[in-house]
C-alpha cells in the first residue's frame, strides 16, 4: 500500500539560531497552534546527543497532536528517535539508503534545487520534494541560486510527487507560490524569527488558502 503523505501545507523547518533566544519546543508548539502541519528538526550546530534530546522533546509533544516530525539530514537520528521521517538533500545520504534504513512506513523527502536534480527522485522511494530556494534566503549559507516562480511551476509539472516550496517564502509571496503549483510552503525565518510564531503560522495558513483559491480561479487575461 502506498504511504500516506501528510498535509504539507505549512511545513516548518526549525532553526534555533534564528529563533530569537526562544526555546525550540515553544517555537514549534506556537507554530502548531497557528496551524503548521509538519515540523522538520534542522540542527546544523549542536552535537548528535543534543539533537537527539531536542528530537525527543519535540516528538513527545507532537505525536499526540498528530503532527509529523521529520529529521533533517540525519537518518541515524530519525531512526533512533522513531521520527516520522527524514529530509535529505543532494549531498546527504541518498534517498534509497534512507528508505532502506528507515523502512517502508517512514516519510522520505528530497531536495530539488533545479531540473538537473530530477533524475535523483524515484517516486517509489521519495514521498515529497522540497523545491528551492524559490527566492533569495538568508537562512541557508550554502543555498543554490533562487529558482523563481516560473521555474517552480515548470518543476511542479515534471515532479511525480507532492512538493513543498522553500527559500525566502513569506505570507506576502506564499499565495503566488501555491498558485504556481506547490502543495505547501516550507519556511524557517517566516515562523522562527517572527514576533509571534503562532500568528505567523496562522497567517501562512490563510496565505496558502488564498493561493489555492487563486489556482482554482486564475485572474482573467
Ligand atoms: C523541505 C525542505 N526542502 C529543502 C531542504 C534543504 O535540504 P538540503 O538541500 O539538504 O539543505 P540543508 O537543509 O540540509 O542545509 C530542507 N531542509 N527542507
Ligand atoms: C533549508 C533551506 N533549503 C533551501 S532554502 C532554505 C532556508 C529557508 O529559510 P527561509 O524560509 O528563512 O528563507
Ligand atoms: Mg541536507
Amino acid at each position: 500500500m502506498p504511504r500516506r503523505v501528510p498535509d504539507l501545507s505549512v511545513y516548518l523547518v526549525t532553526d534555533r539560531l534564528l529563533s530569537r533566544g526562544r526555546a525550540l519546543v515553544d517555537v514549534v508548539l506556537s507554530a502548531v497552534r497557528g496551524g503548521a502541519t509538519v515540523v522538520q528538526l534542522r540542527e546544523k550546530e549542536g552535537s548528535a546527543r543534543e539533537t537527539l534530546e531536542l528530537g525527543r522533546a519535540l516528538l513527545h509533544r507532537l505525536r499526540p497532536l498528530g503532527v509529523p516530525l521529520i529529521v533533517n539530514d540525519r537518518v541515524d537520528l530519525a531512526l533512533a528517535l522513531g521520527a516520522d521521517g527524514v529530509h535529505v538533500g543532494q549531498g546527504d545520504l541518498p534517498p534509497e539508503v534512507a528508505r532502506r534504513l528507515l523502512g517502508p512506513d517512514a516519510l522520505v523527502g528530497l531536495s530539488i534545487t533545479g531540473a538537473a536534480d530530477l533524475p535523483t527522485l524515484d517516486p517509489a522511494v521519495v514521498d515529497y520534494a522540497g523545491v528551492g530556494p524559490i527566492f533569495p534566503t538568508g537562512s541557508k549559507a550554502d543555498a543554490t541560486p533562487a529558482l523563481g516562480l516560473e521555474e517552480l511551476a515548470r518543476l511542479r509539472r515534471l515532479l511525480p510527487v507532492p512538493i513543498v516550496a522553500i527559500g525566502g517564502i513569506t505570507a506576502a509571496n506564499a499565495p503566488a507560490v501555491i498558485a504556481a503549483g506547490a502543495d505547501g510552503v516550507s519556511v524557517v525565518s517566516a515562523i522562527c524569527s517572527a514576533d509571534d510564531c503562532e500568528v505567523a503560522a496562522s497567517t501562512l495558513v490563510r496565505a496558502v488558502r488564498e493561493g489555492l483559491a487563486r489556482r482554482a480561479s486564475p485572474p482573467p487575461g
